[in-house]
């Protein structure tokens, strides 16, 4: 039987981290080791795939930002469309591993597997996960079962949705989690298993194309909280932000110490789009705001950071707030 031909992207995190002795778990180095090394640590996935490695740049995933964004999802979308490659695995730290999963599968435009994987013990630690997890990685990437589901992100055993997908614990090994809607299966005895599926655009039949973009548009995020004032908001739309995440208590609610500069940077042409801090369910459009009357957008099921994401995406195509809130609830 031929394998599949894997690429690995690595760009750092933990999964190449390094400690000091084998019980470092925490207060190690992050992004110390090469694809090469990573690679030769598992001589199991050549027994599953081709594999064939490539560092794409080597950070902590904290110091990700829209540049790094930009060069890896233009390099998956140059890989992918040759025919010598079958899938893609890229190893990342895990902190904004869910941020990067979402940019790609809103940008990456083919229907073969891209899997993001990393690993929360440093490769020199005790039962490192880093090396079981790239294994299944591996096999998912080259699997026909994982082909057209949009990018995936498999830790412990389990596969999750870009969409959905979000860290719940600084720690533990089980951090990664869909909280609501579910994770979309397992990988158990070198197999994945899907049970379910995002109903969400993305990968080919998303709208985004960033291959000919070198940056993009400005969108911070403006936590809520109890006695919250404004000057973090008017901060960002003094230096130029073109879109705010504002992540509301509750339902997305307004402090009214923040609503009147909200109102104001709207009526500057800043996007304002209402999330959640609380992490679980729909921002309902006109329940805690008037949008239609503020000219606000809302964010569905999307936290902060993601929406962040679909924000500066939307913004290279529109800033037609009703355009941009079909977006929202098609993405
Ligand atoms: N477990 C991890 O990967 C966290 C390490 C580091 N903060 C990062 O995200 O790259």
């Amino acid at each position: 039987q031929k394998l599949p031909n894997v690429m690995i992207l690595a760009t750092g995190g933990t999964i190449a981290g390094t400690g000091a002795t084998s019980t470092t778990t925490v207060g190690y180095t992050a992004a110390k080791i090469g694809v090469e090394a990573l690679i030769d640590a598992v001589p199991e996935l050549k027994k599953v795939a081709n594999v064939k490695g490539e560092q794409v740049f080597q950070i902590a995933s904290e110091n990700m930002n829209n540049d790094y964004w930009l060069k890896l999802s233009k390099r998956v979308n140059t890989l992918l469309a040759q025919s010598d490659v079958d899938g893609i695995v890229i190893t990342h730290g895990t902190d904004t591993i869910e941020e990067t999963a979402y940019f790609l599968d809103l940008t990456v435009h083919s229907k073969k597997p891209v899997v993001i994987v990393g690993a929360m013990r440093p490769s020199t630690a005790i039962s490192a996960d880093g090396p079981i997890n790239l294994y299944n990685a591996v096999l998912l990437a080259g699997s026909q079962e994982a082909i057209g589901k949009g990018v995936l992100v498999t830790l412990n055993d389990q596969i999750n949705a870009a969409r959905e997908v979000t860290k719940t614990n600084t720690s533990t090994l089980d951090t990664f989690k869909t909280p609501e809607l579910g994770f979309l299966g397992y990988i158990q005895g070198s197999k994945p298993f899907f049970y379910r599926q995002s109903t969400r655009k993305h990968t080919v039949d998303s709208e985004f194309d960033i291959s000919k973009l070198d940056v993009l548009p400005q969108v911070d995020i403006v936590y809520g909280y109890a006695n919250m004032n404004p000057i973090a908001l008017n901060a960002f739309v003094a230096a130029g932000a073109k879109g705010i995440i504002h992540a509301g208590v509750g339902d997305g609610s307004l402090n009214n110490m923040v609503a009147p500069s909200l109102t104001e940077a709207r009526k500057k042409g800043v996007v304002i789009v209402r999330a959640s801090r609380v992490g679980q369910g729909i921002v309902a459009r006109n329940g805690e705001a008037d949008d239609d009357k503020l000219d606000f957008v809302v964010s569905d099921t999307l936290n902060a950071q993601k929406a962040r994401i679909l924000l500066m995406l939307a913004l290279t195509k529109t800033s037609d707030t009703k355009e941009i809130q079909k977006i929202f609830y098609s993405y």
